[in-house]
């Protein structure tokens, strides 16, 4: 049940390239529909995109085994540390393992912090130096987080990792979701966003020609910023040095709509000095197949043209639609332009969550699936018991084209 971490064309693994003309072709387009292309930069076939995309049957349950991480982000200086240290002066019944990915040599500082469990308290950390997480993950970071599970077991209930400030959290919760190694003894609960009510305006408008992604200097094309990426994937977003910004009504208000323009879906905390209760931020099950879209304002109001929420709510699907949804909708969005058809405006997808109902015989009774998704990858659950009678989509990315992308649905699932 291992996705591929990328769907780049070997060799190897997918025997030689499929000829592009056997001579059986009625013409081109035919050619055309026999492969599959992510783009047209590599021939990826038909079997390699369903290994690629994980359908796991089972319920969430297949994580009761496994330890959860929450992914701790949020620009620089927002207060994540402070979070980390407010979550450890109050302490829970969790034992809590804190993983540092820190720029520079502040990690020295964040060493002395300790989590107290109770009356005892360890310390148990992973400072990855000054690594990009998403980046030594691949090498040293998913080894090191698996030692540190290994060496302490049954004495770790929780992981809050938090990422360097200038991290996009995107690539490091589908590097702990793609990952056989890791997926095998922790999963992503959940990504909370810290902002620094403040400043965070400033940064969504600085935007800095470069920023560091991934070891390489890239540019963050469309005015888009680092802190755009990390609130469209947040689950929870806490609103810290409220007391910076209390007495003027206008701005938390100015501030509350430019988010939610981003992101409406995560559920907002207001804080000073990251003072929240704990249980607020754990156990969010947001990547499994507890998490579905909820109901309130099914259309976002503001609208960031650079990254934004788009809400999707159409009927059940009948049974011989379900393939279909998935291979002619969401892998045309989700990887861009799948192939013959004509290249679709239709926005970057950087988070996916889906809640399908599949027309049983009885037209009362529905199959539930889940869909969670990262960028291109993602991952249907079989659902629990649902009150919803439509099939709800949220999508959240960059320069989404609703319209487009509604298009394209009822193209494919309501002719
Ligand atoms: N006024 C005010 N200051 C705060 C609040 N929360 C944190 N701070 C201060 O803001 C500064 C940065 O807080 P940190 O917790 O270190 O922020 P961080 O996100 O970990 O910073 P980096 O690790 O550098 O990205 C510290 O001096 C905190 O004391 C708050 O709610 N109000
Ligand atoms: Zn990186």
């Amino acid at each position: 049940m291992s996705a591929l971490k990328d769907l780049r064309f070997k060799e190897d693994e997918d025997g030689e390239l499929p000829s592009l003309v056997t001579g059986s072709e009625l013409d081109l387009q035919d050619i055309l529909d026999n492969v599959k292309s992510d783009g047209g930069i590599n021939v990826v076939s038909q079997d390699k995109i369903s290994r690629a995309n994980r359908q796991t049957t089972s319920p969430a349950s297949e994580n009761n085994k496994k330890i959860p991480v929450s992914i701790i982000t949020g620009y620089l200086g927002s207060g994540k540390s402070t979070l980390l240290e407010t979550l450890a002066k109050k302490g829970s019944e969790m034992r809590i393992a804190v993983i540092l990915n820190e720029f520079g040599d502040s990690s020295e500082i964040e060493k002395a912090m300790t989590i107290r469990n109770g009356d005892s308290s360890y310390q148990e950390w992973l400072d990855l130096g000054n690594g990009c997480l998403c980046c030594s993950l691949k090498n040293v970071g998913v080894k090191a987080i698996e030692n540190m599970i290994e060496r302490s077991p049954g004495k770790i209930d929780y992981i809050l990792l938090e990422t360097s400030g200038i991290a996009d959290p995107g690539p490091i919760a589908k590097m702990f979701w793609q990952d056989e190694g890791l997926h095998s003894n922790v999963y992503i609960d959940g990504i909370i966003t810290v902002l620094d009510c403040e400043h965070i305006a400033q940064c969504l408008d600085d935007v800095s020609e470069r920023t560091h992604w991934h070891g390489e200097q890239v540019v963050l094309e469309n005015n888009l910023t680092i802190a755009h990426l990390q609130i469209a994937m947040a689950d929870r977003l806490i609103m810290n040095k409220l007391d910076r910004i209390e007495g003027n009504p206008l701005a938390i208000s100015l501030l509350e709509s430019r988010i939610r323009s981003i992101n409406s879906e995560a559920p907002m905390y207001y804080t000073k000095y990251a003072d929240i209760g704990i249980d607020k931020l754990l156990n969010l099950h947001a990547f499994d197949s507890r998490n579905v879209p909820n109901d309130n304002n099914l259309s976002s109001s503001l609208h960031d043209p650079r990254m934004s929420t788009v809400k999707l709510e159409f009927r059940p699907l009948q049974k011989h639609e379900y393939s279909k949804f998935f291979k002619d909708f969401l892998q045309v969005l989700l990887w861009k332009d799948m192939g013959a058809g004509p290249k679709q405006t239709l926005g970057e997808v950087h988070r996916t969550k889906g809640l399908l109902l599949i027309q049983e015989d009885k037209p009362t009774k529905h199959d539930v699936k889940v869909i969670q998704g990262v960028r291109d990858t993602y991952e249907v659950f079989s659902g629990g018991p649902t009150v919803s009678e439509t099939c709800k989509l949220v999508l959240i990315g960059k320069n989404l084209n609703s319209q487009s992308i509604s298009d394209l649905l009822h193209k494919t699932i309501i002719q």
